[in-house]
């Protein structure tokens, strides 16, 4: 990859992009990135050269070995659905977390008042009310909302759809299912794994799966971390 022309960057905003994945969500956050009007330099996959007419870095092997070239030059994002691949790539790939940046859609609604960490990506029509803390390489998917006083852990995934009310938490690696609503001052815990379209009026302990209105724990001792 041609470096030269990096090193005339002065703006932030022009720090190009590269997607570490290939497939579906990937696809939306291209969209996301040339909505924002940013620059996406290629893409790194394990199994895919061919992908939206960006130029193929090579596998995360690749990635690993050269890293050191692109250290400073680019923003990264995992741009990978599942979230224990998420964490598994994040792991292996080892970049310093000043490496990521974030996709936020010009067309969502985040308040001033919040903190997004590096890597999380926010889908079209999502809202994101005040005080409220995402963490990294997350996913606030299409139109969903996290209302004011909420802790979104790393590694989560709301899907499209979903309402989060007030001062609500969900823990490291969990997946809330499409069109999840979940009433104020829930705790959701780590690595759950909660069904679509359900209705959460209790806490949720770590490693669960969940589903049905209203929610009830399905299965114990889940692992999706693995
Ligand atoms: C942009 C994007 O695409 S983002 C991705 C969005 N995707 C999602 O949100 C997917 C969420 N996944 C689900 O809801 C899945 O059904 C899961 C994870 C909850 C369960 O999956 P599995 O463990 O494979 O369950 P399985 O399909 O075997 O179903 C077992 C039983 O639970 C029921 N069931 C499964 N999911 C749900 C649900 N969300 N709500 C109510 N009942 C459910 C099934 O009907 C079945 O009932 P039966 O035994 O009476 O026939």
């Amino acid at each position: 990859m041609d470096s030269k022309a990096n090193s005339l960057l002065t703006d932030e905003n022009d720090i190009p992009y590269i997607l570490i994945g290939a497939g579906g969500h990937a696809k939306v956050i291209v969209d996301i990135l040339n909505e924002e009007k940013k620059k996406i330099a290629g893409f790194f996959d394990d199994n895919k050269s061919d992908f939206e007419n960006l130029e193929y870095l090579g596998t995360t092997d690749d990635l690993l070995e050269k890293k050191a070239e692109y250290t400073g030059q680019y923003y990264f994002i995992i741009a990978i659905g599942s979230c224990s691949r998420r964490k598994a790539i994040y792991i292996k790939v080892n970049l310093t977390d000043d490496c990521y940046g974030t996709a936020i859609h010009p067309k969502s609604y985040i308040s001033k008042n919040i903190k997004i960490a590096e890597g999380t990506v926010v889908m079209a029509n999502v809202v994101v009310n005040s005080s409220t803390t995402i963490g990294k390489h997350s996913i606030l998917n299409s139109g969903s909302v996290i209302e004011h006083d909420n802790d979104i852990g790393d590694f989560v995934h709301i899907s499209p759809g979903c309402n989060l009310a007030g001062e609500t938490s969900v823990g490291e690696g969990t997946h809330i299912g499409i069109g999840t609503n979940c009433i104020q001052q829930i705790n959701i815990g780590s690595w759950c794994n909660v069904g679509a379209g359900s209705v959460i009026l209790k806490d949720i302990p770590d490693n669960t799966l969940s589903y049905g209105v209203p929610a009830k724990i399905r299965k114990e001792g889940i692992n999706c971390e693995l």
